[in-house]
């Protein structure tokens, strides 16, 4: 559906080049919920707007539903755009025209006929929850639903593509969640390709399929959002990745734990999908008549399953200890002995 082709962006700037970004490769596939997530600075908002055409790369190309953007103009990309819509921080809604006739706008630029439009505004009203607001004006409306209003125009011409620039960036977190559902919901609803830059962890752990990880303009990490998750490799992955769990905080109380739990072993179990949802814990005690005591976990849902981390201490013969862990290395639980005894 989308595809970045080694692109590198270098803007000219008084202090000399400055390369915002830099050899980036991606695949997007079609009805994929897509985040790019990275730190200000790092070339989201650069990349999100080489996908629209609304930069042009300094080199390499970006294919979208088999158009190459990068290097189409004038009416031709005008036309594309009309596919490739896009949602905003600031919602950028226009003041002086109700909810209706801001969603009735690309409307009335792509030329529909009054009647057609009426009847669409009405659909796409009812789509984003905002039945009864349609006279409203934007400065009557919560946060939450200034970025409804903006969904419902961003989806007025039947796009292919959705392109959200930090959506939920000035939203609570309440709010926040009930717009990412309302992605979520028009993902599967519409069948919509959905392309979301953010610096908040959750909202890629919430609704997106994939991920990439952006710094200094490079794409450092790409992948199933469950994976990157369980396994981060580069460093500020590791570091978006904490944000979303309380593994700072369990690194700060491990000490304590060892402290306070001298025998037996400490082993952090890291699970996924569906050994999430199995009863290990009583099925070591039983099967292998070890005390176990769990001193701290967390389980978080992702789109393609759940993950969490469990860290328990294993009492009892080492013999069983030993086998115990080499169970749980066969059940594809991953462990991690973090002291012996
Ligand atoms: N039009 C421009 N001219 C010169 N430099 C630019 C331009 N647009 C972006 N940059 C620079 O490119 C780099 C990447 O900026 P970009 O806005 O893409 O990052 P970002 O990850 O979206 O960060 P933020 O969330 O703060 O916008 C920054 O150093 C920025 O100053």
């Amino acid at each position: 559906m989308i595809e970045v082709k080694n692109v590198t962006k270098i803007f000219k700037t008084k202090n000399g080049e400055l390369t915002a970004v830099d050899h980036v490769n991606l695949s997007i596939q079609k009805g994929e919920i897509f985040g790019i997530i990275g730190y200000s600075g790092a070339g989201k908002s650069t990349l999100i707007r080489l996908l629209n055409g609304l930069e042009k790369p300094t080199s390499g190309s970006v294919i979208v539903n088999g158009l190459e953007i990068s290097s189409i103009k004038g009416k031709e990309l005008r036309l594309a755009r009309q596919k490739i819509s896009m949602i905003f921080q600031h919602f950028n809604l226009l003041w002086s025209r109700t909810v209706a006739e801001n969603i009735a706008f690309p409307l009335e630029i792509a030329g529909v006929p009054k009647e057609e439009r009426e009847k669409r505004v009405h659909e796409l009203i009812e789509l984003v929850g905002l039945s009864g607001r349609a006279d409203a004006y934007p400065s009557q409306l919560s946060g939450g639903q200034k970025q409804r209003v903006g969904i419902a125009r961003a989806l007025a011409n039947n796009p292919e593509v959705l392109l959200c620039d930090e959506a939920t960036s000035a939203l609570d977190p309440e709010t926040t969640d009930s717009i990412l559902r309302l992605l979520s919901d028009i993902n599967q609803r519409l069948g919509l390709t959905i392309v979301l830059i953010t610096h908040e962890m959750h909202v890629i752990r919430k609704i997106c399929h994939r991920v990439a990880v952006m710094e200094a303009g490079r794409v450092v990490e790409q992948g199933d959002v469950l994976e990157v998750f369980q396994n981060p490799q580069a460093e500020i992955t590791k570091n978006f990745v904490m944000q979303v769990s309380d593994s700072r905080e369990s690194k700060e109380s491990i000490e304590h734990i060892l402290k306070n739990y001298p025998s037996g072993k400490l082993v952090k179990l890291i699970f996924v999908g569906n050994t999430t949802e199995r009863p290990i814990i009583s099925y070591l005690i039983k099967e292998f008549q070890l005390d176990i005591n769990i001193l701290h976990g967390n389980i978080s849902q992702t789109v393609n399953g759940s993950y969490g981390t469990l860290i328990v201490q294993l009492d009892g013969d080492s013999e069983n200890v030993e086998k115990a862990l080499e169970k749980l290395k066969s059940m594809n639980i991953k462990t991690e002995v973090i002291t012996n005894d």
